[in-house]
């Protein structure tokens, strides 16, 4: 039997139903999920293994897999344990004498194939005693316990376990592994490789919406051939441009629907230089194997400042006083401003942007409530109410910061506008669905609401100019005539922090993934990252094969595979997509085309794509 070792290890975040195994082999690097695949068909929905080598020698597979029947269970304990896996049960006849200590600190469960998370707890329980305090003797110097970790396993699969030695991930400039152009301080050795698709030439990078140039500098000094606009491209144009590049840099204007993007027969990623990514058909891009990045968060200060800024002019009515001083009108008055010291501010979404708008305005002596749909702690004294029409009866200010979707739209029309306290005020820096703006006009101009401050409408202009007519939302004369009322051109996040910072983020993530594959942050496709290939592994080649997310794959994926040695895998899987990455070793490069073709024939394809 070729077995060191076999353990089990249960996590208490998996579902009740679903177990992880885990199991180290001695044998040649056995490709597991390839066994299981070959003779069952369990869907990756079902059946999802995340496979990691750790040495040419011996692997580690991990498999989270569900066992809804019993038949799933009787193979787990009598097939994959005992057969082909070559593993032996605790406690087995066979078990060998080399080594019976786990490798790590590794959980060895007292019952075969039970879930100790899992099992009744005992029914007495020792009654709880308080003991005194004691000083705890100084241990004697000299490692107490050394913990044998050479192999350097981690079953955490974050960039600091996967980026190579030598690889740093602060510092951009100093080469991050697969983005930067392979300036790496250490020896050569163990440094990352700068991968390359075998099949494209070079790489085509539509930029639009003046993306910061930060951004801009990072996708050039890949060598990528960049395309840079200011604004963004009426469709038809978007349509001839899009059909050519491998990677598009949007922000928030810039629609890309599923008309659009099914002209995009090359692309491969879409950047949103953003927070949102309602402007993208994110459901789509997935079914094409297209992964979707975005900034989560920052601008998302900028935009909390900007609102504190508008809280105090609309208490103050700023905008009117200081148009009224432009066009020559001297009026000082106090009557309807206010200190907001000690009025309400009601914050619907209290995310990144919200709860920081929370702790600002408290310092400024407001109280704070907020509504969201998720159970959220609060910052400072802020208090968390449980309906929006709480919300709505209780706050003097109102500020929206909720994403675009189906429930958030209109979610301010005249009825919550009724709601509303008198003379209250009303601030949108989310998204232009968000409000019904005639009713916010005829709310205005009836005395109910005091002002607002809007920066995004349900349809803006591609780019700067003189577009805010009424051509472009039927109401706009309205708005602008009315008094205390802040239009801003969609700004929350445009200041020079927010906008460099998310250049850098975001273009960061299309090279790890036009490079390397990695799709950690993707906010449409399954995490998935490997640590890099290095210089020392010249005839290693990265596979990546977006796959539908059906019984079957992964056993005939591996199938294809199984010809070279495959060093390390992982695969996950997100609705109706799954992604599997694999580096395998001893490739010749005029095997590559082949080993591409053959993925490629997969019914079960999306997209493959080959590194090396
Ligand atoms: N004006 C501008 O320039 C900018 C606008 N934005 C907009 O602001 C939005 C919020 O940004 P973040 O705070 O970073 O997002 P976030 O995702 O951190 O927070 C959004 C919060 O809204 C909550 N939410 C979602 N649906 C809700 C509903 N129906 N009712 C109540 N709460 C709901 C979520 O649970 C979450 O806590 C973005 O989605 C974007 O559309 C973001 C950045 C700049
Ligand atoms: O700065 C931009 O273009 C868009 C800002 C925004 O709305 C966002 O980040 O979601």
């Amino acid at each position: 039997m070729a077995s060191l070792n076999n353990f089990f290890s249960f996590d208490s975040d998996l579902d009740v139903n679903r177990r992880r195994v885990s199991a180290i082999s001695s044998s040649p690097p056995l490709l597991a999920s390839s066994i299981f695949r070959k003779s069952f068909t369990f869907s990756p929905r079902t059946f999802s293994p995340r496979v990691y080598s750790i040495a040419s020698d011996s692997a580690l597979p991990i498999f989270d897999y569900t066992y809804e029947d019993k038949f799933a269970e009787h193979f787990y304990d009598s097939f994959l344990l005992e057969q082909d896996f070559g593993l032996l049960s605790p406690g087995s006849e066979d078990t060998p004498t080399i080594n019976h200590t786990p490798p790590l600190n590794l959980y060895n469960p007292p019952y075969f194939n039970e879930n100790p998370l899992r099992a009744n707890p005992p029914t007495t329980y020792p009654s709880p005693t308080m003991t005194s305090a004691k000083d705890i003797k100084p241990r004697i110097a000299g490692p107490a316990r050394t913990v044998s970790n050479s192999l350097s396993l981690s079953t955490s699969p974050t960039f600091a376990f996967h980026s190579p030695p030598g690889g740093s991930r602060g510092s951009f400039s100093g080469g991050y592994p697969g983005v930067s152009g392979a300036s790496f301080s250490g020896s050569v050795s163990g440094a990352a490789k700068q991968l390359k698709p075998f099949d494209t030439k070079d790489i085509k990078v539509l930029l639009l919406e003046n993306v910061n140039l930060a951004g801009v500098e990072i996708l050039k000094n890949q060598g990528y051939q960049v395309e840079f606009l200011k604004s963004s491209l009426p469709e038809d144009e978007l349509i001839e441009k899009i059909r050519d590049v491998h990677v598009i840099g949007i922000r928030s204007k810039t629609k890309l629907t599923e008309r659009v993007l099914s002209y995009a027969k090359h692309l491969i990623v879409i950047g949103c230089f953003c927070i949102g990514t309602n402007q993208v058909d994110l459901q789509f891009a997935a079914s094409q194997g297209i992964a979707v990045f975005n900034s989560p968060f920052s601008n998302s200060r900028s935009v909390a400042e900007l609102t504190i800024g508008e809280i105090i002019a609309l208490a103050r009515q700023l905008g009117d006083r200081s148009n009224e001083l432009h066009n020559g009108t001297w009026n000082k008055v106090s009557k309807g401003c206010w200190e907001i010291r000690g009025k309400t501010l009601g914050i619907v979404g209290y995310g990144h942007i919200g709860s920081q708008l929370s702790v600002l305005a408290e310092s400024m002596g407001m109280s704070i409530i907020y509504y969201d749909i998720l159970n959220l702690m609060s910052l400072g004294t802020a208090r968390q109410v449980p309906t929006l029409d709480d919300l709505l009866a209780g706050a003097d200010f109102i500020s929206l910061h909720v994403p675009e979707t189906p429930e958030t739209k209109n979610m301010i029309d005249a009825k919550q506008l009724e709601q509303m306290k008198d003379g209250s005020y009303l601030l949108n820096n989310s998204r232009g669905s968000v409000v019904n703006i005639p009713a916010l006009i005829h709310a205005i101009k009836s005395g109910k609401i005091a002002g607002a401050a809007l920066d995004v409408y349900p349809n803006e202009p591609a780019g700067n100019g003189d577009y805010f007519t009424n051509d472009l939302n039927p109401w706009t004369d309205d708005l602008q005539n009315l008094k205390n009322i802040i239009l801003t051109p969609h700004i929350g996040g445009s200041t020079e922090e927010a906008q460099s910072a998310i250049g850098v983020e975001v273009s960061q993530s299309l090279v790890r993934y036009v490079n390397e594959g990695t799709t950690l942050g993707a906010v449409n496709m399954p995490e998935v990252n490997l640590r890099s290939l290095t210089l020392d592994e010249p005839n290693h080649v990265r596979v990546i094969y977006i796959h539908k997310n059906v019984p079957g794959v992964l056993g005939r994926v591996n199938a294809i595979l199984g010809d070279h040695n495959v060093d390390k895998q992982m695969t996950d899987s997100r609705g109706e997509v799954a992604y599997l990455m694999a580096d395998i070793s001893d490739v010749k490069e005029a095997e590559i085309k082949h080993l591409w073709q053959s993925l490629e024939d997969l019914s079960s394809r999306i997209r493959t794509r080959v590194l090396y």
